[in-house]
């Protein structure tokens, strides 16, 4: 192992922010990780990147003491510890931002910042002391968030902030962030880079793990790569490549870049016009779009997260109502009765790979081959008669599906819970794409997931593509849009703001028409009219 996680400007002689030796965890038979030794310096940001399942979120929780190791030390600041719980994590000085924010919605960032804090026996302050001190950190490290707003008013980005504040009120010296930007806008995560360099300027020690390369490139010092359990390699971040790093993840050499031959359209397989779609709180969120995505071609709508694209790709896959029409192979789609269902429209051969995997993709704690036939289950292949369902057949082709997606275990008696994110990932693809369906819906299909698993998701739904049928893409990832896309369409405040050839626009031109301006200047933003049926079929 090369270890190069030295900072410059610090002696050399300086211990370790954290170390770990030896550690082992197993989960029945996996061996999620193996003899694994690590030391991050302090005032560095420290990269941990590494295929889904090799168990990085397992070793971060073991330092967050939400498991025990089987075997290992861990030292912090130099000192051997024993973290058996976060509490215990807490007072060694370690913060950690996980995917899944764990914040109360309807509490004030105050109050969220404040909970749980006195347990630690750190800080028991009045709320007066704890907004003074609140506020100041925000100050010092741009994390501006307004004190009294509830988390349920916050968008992403800043509920982020509050729990970067939370450990930092927590007087962590040391923070890890699991894939942060995953759900971030580009903005945002700039906004977050500019924080965590902050943090390291005053000393503190960062690990962040994410799968993409280009964020390891641009704001790590040092990186590990982990695969299968082990910790395969550290190298200084000057000192590699998105490709060394890539090959040296996965094993293999990776194309970082989509190979594709020119798309061949022929008819129309999905037609909407004048589609408009209100939400449960009468917010106009789809304010009358008209798209067409022909069989043979995959249409990518860009769009900062909140615009309208989740809701139309909800109310396409058949959750929730809208006005309007929509026609799939020139048939008419139901938009507002009751066969506005997900079902039905898979009986159409509309297949949707929802945009957040554990509301709507699986039931985590249903097995993997139950998860297998959500939506499918008159499959003829799953049938044993008219009334009972073949068991083992199911099981036997979902192991099948699982090891062409290779997800990692290929075992379909595991709950949905106990893979790990991107395999979660690969499962939802697989029970959509291997239906061969007509028109693919696909909301953020590679969020989470490593990049030998994107380089092989691209590959099926471009395959998918020339076998005929039709894609409607949703990403916030530009790259992804740009490089997967026939044709390019911007959302921006539940409209169209145009159309572009993937070939003639880039990055710049794509970013100023999500933000709503156009040639002709800034989008108009109208308010919703009365009238029309919500998201849940009420009267707007
Ligand atoms: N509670 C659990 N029970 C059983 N197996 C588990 C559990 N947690 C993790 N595993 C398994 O341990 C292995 C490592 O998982 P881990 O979540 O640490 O991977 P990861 O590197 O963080 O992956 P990703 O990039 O997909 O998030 C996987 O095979 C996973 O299925």
């Amino acid at each position: 192992m090369r270890d190069g996680a030295e900072n410059a400007g610090r002696p050399d002689t300086a211990a370790p922010a954290i170390e770990l030796k030896g550690i082992s965890k197993a989960f029945g038979p996996v061996q999620a990780n193996k003899d694994i030794s690590i030391r991050v310096m302090p005032g560095t940001i420290h990269g941990i990147i590494g295929e889904n399942g090799a168990g990085k979120s397992t070793l971060m929780s073991i330092l967050y003491g939400f498991y025990k190791a089987d075997a290992g030390e861990i030292f912090i600041q130099g000192r051997k510890t024993e973290i058996p719980d976060s509490q215990a994590a807490i007072a060694a000085g370690i913060g950690m931002v996980f995917q899944h924010f764990k914040l109360v919605e309807n509490f004030t960032v105050l109050e969220n910042v404040v909970l749980g804090a006195e347990e630690g026996a750190l800080l028991k302050p009045s709320l007066a002391k704890a907004r003074k001190l609140l506020s100041e950190l925000a100050a010092e490290y741009e994390l501006n968030v307004d004190p009294d707003e509830m988390i349920e008013e916050l968008s992403v980005g800043h509920q982020q902030r509050v729990e970067i504040l939370k450990a930092l009120y927590r007087q962590a010296d040391i923070l890890i962030l699991d894939e942060p930007t995953g759900v971030l806008t580009p903005a945002e995560a700039d906004h977050l880079f500019r924080i965590l360099n902050g943090l390291k300027d005053q000393g503190k020690t960062i690990i962040l793990i994410t799968h993409k390369l280009r964020e390891i490139m641009e704001i790590t010092d040092t990186v590990s790569v982990m695969r299968r359990g082990e910790m395969t390699a550290t190298v200084k971040t000057k000192e590699t490549s998105p490709e060394e790093l890539a090959e040296l993840m996965v094993g293999r050499k990776v194309l970082l870049r989509v190979d594709k031959k020119p798309a061949e359209p022929y008819a129309r397989v999905l037609e909407v016009e004048n589609l408009r779609i209100v939400d449960e709180d009468g917010v106009e969120r789809v304010k009358g779009v008209d798209l067409h995505v022909r069989g043979g071609e995959i249409l990518g709508i860009a769009g900062v997260a909140g615009n309208g694209q989740s809701e139309l790709l909800h109310v396409l896959g058949g959750y929730g109502r809208a006005a309007g029409t929509v026609r799939v192979n020139g048939e008419d789609i139901d938009l507002t009765g009751s066969r506005s269902d997900g079902q039905s429209r898979r009986a159409r051969g509309i297949a949707h790979v929802p945009e957040d995997r554990h509301r709507e993709g699986l039931i985590l704690d249903f097995f993997a081959w139950e998860n297998m036939v959500f939506g499918y289950h008159n499959a003829p292949e799953y049938q044993k008669s008219s009334w009972f369902m073949d068991n083992a057949a199911i099981r036997r082709i979902t192991q099948e599906k699982m090891q062409r997606f290779d997800v990692r275990p290929p075992n379909p008696a595991l709950a949905a819970k106990n893979f790990s994110g991107g395999n979660q990932q690969k499962i939802v693809l697989a029970r959509e794409i291997e239906r061969d369906p007509d028109l693919l819906l696909v909301g953020q299909p590679t969020r989470g997931v490593d990049i030998g698993a994107i380089e092989f998701i691209h590959q099926q739904i471009i395959a998918l593509r020339d076998r005929g049928k039709a894609i409607l893409l949703v990403s916030v990832e530009l790259d992804e849009i740009l490089s997967m896309s026939d044709r390019i369409a911007v959302m921006f405040d539940g409209r169209i703001m145009g159309e572009r050839l993937p070939a003639e626009t880039d990055e710049r031109e794509l970013g100023m028409l999500m933000a709503g301006i156009t040639d002709t200047g800034r989008a108009p933003v109208h308010r919703p009219p009365s009238g029309l049926v919500t998201g849940n079929g009420t009267q707007a």
